[in-house]
């Protein structure tokens, strides 16, 4: 016998390159997005349910293909997700609630275009600001931290390691979680980012993610910060392969204007995978604990 529940809400697991996202088409206003931090914090732990570093409303918009609502696991709103947008425009296309393959929606941070090639999503970032670079703190450890910070849609520290065992052996939980809410960064808090330039083409990162409150096998904007930082500090050049903590590489594109000071940035594109995981239903019993 089915079991009956009072409210059940469709939605779509999917992955862009390892950050995991759940995505509800939210065009009916079945979920208040001003009053659902209980509902995406309940959902997006794992073990407990569905699990996800993040949930993303579809919502109307009259300007462009659609709008979005995005939640970090903890509940909170963020003004921007790389990896949850190329997957949301994925699923906005596969849904038909974008026609074609090129579209355009709306974030907190401005309009996103995005272009999908099968499994491939390639989106354009609004302009980065604030850049600042080789700045020091102190983060517990014997000597202060050399950081470079940069905002891609949501704010994002760097700090470069050495060598790959420097990465491989950073803790980016502990140092992550102390820069995230050093006092230098309030009250928005910052995403915190470990990367190793290998080549000028070729970096890899590790994340600790503000709002999943915990390292993520990828992030978009990151990824953006990091190839951004290290251009802006004559180490990489366009286009920059991120290897993600994931295993995936995430491929950033920019145009970097010599013309200004400080460093101007243009034309930013975020490529890399966005895969369907599966589609299920949330049920009533595990909304909201
Ligand atoms: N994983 C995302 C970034 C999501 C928002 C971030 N946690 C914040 O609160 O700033 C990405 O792929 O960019």
């Amino acid at each position: 016998m089915e079991i009956q529940f009072e409210r059940r809400i469709h939605f779509t697991k999917m992955t862009g390159s390892g950050n995991d996202f759940i995505i509800i088409d939210n065009r009916d206003q079945l979920i208040d997005a001003d009053n659902c931090r209980g509902l995406v914090s309940s959902v997006c732990r794992r073990k407990l349910s569905v699990g996800a570093d993040g949930l993303i409303l579809i919502e109307n918009d009259p300007e462009v293909d659609f709008k979005w609502r995005f939640f970090n696991a903890d509940g909170g709103e963020a003004e921007m997700c790389g990896n949850g947008a190329r997957c949301a425009a994925r699923f906005a296309y596969l849904k038909g609630i974008a026609s074609k393959p090129s579209m355009a929606f709306r974030t907190i941070a401005g309009i996103i275009e995005a272009e999908i090639k099968n499994e491939r999503v390639k989106i354009r970032m609004t302009p980065p600001h604030s850049l600042k670079l080789d700045f020091f703190l102190e983060a517990g450890g014997t000597k202060p931290f050399c950081l470079q910070f940069i905002n891609t849609g949501v704010p994002h520290v760097v700090h470069f390691v050495e060598d790959d065992a420097a990465l491989d052996s950073a803790d980016v939980f502990n140092l992550g979680r102390t820069l995230r809410y050093h006092s230098h960064f309030q009250p928005a808090g910052t995403n915190v980012n470990f990367a190793r330039v290998h080549a000028p083409h070729s970096i890899s990162v590790r994340t600790y993610e503000r709002g999943v409150e915990d390292e993520t096998l990828a992030c978009g904007t990151g990824s953006i910060a990091v190839a951004l930082v290290a251009s802006a500090k004559g180490l990489a050049a366009s286009p920059v392969d991120v290897k993600t903590r994931s295993g995936e590489t995430l491929t950033i594109y920019f145009e970097k204007s010599s013309n200004h000071d400080p460093v101007d940035f243009r034309e930013v594109y975020l490529e890399g995978d966005a895969k369907v995981v599966y589609e299920a239903e949330l049920w009533d019993e595990t909304l909201i604990q």
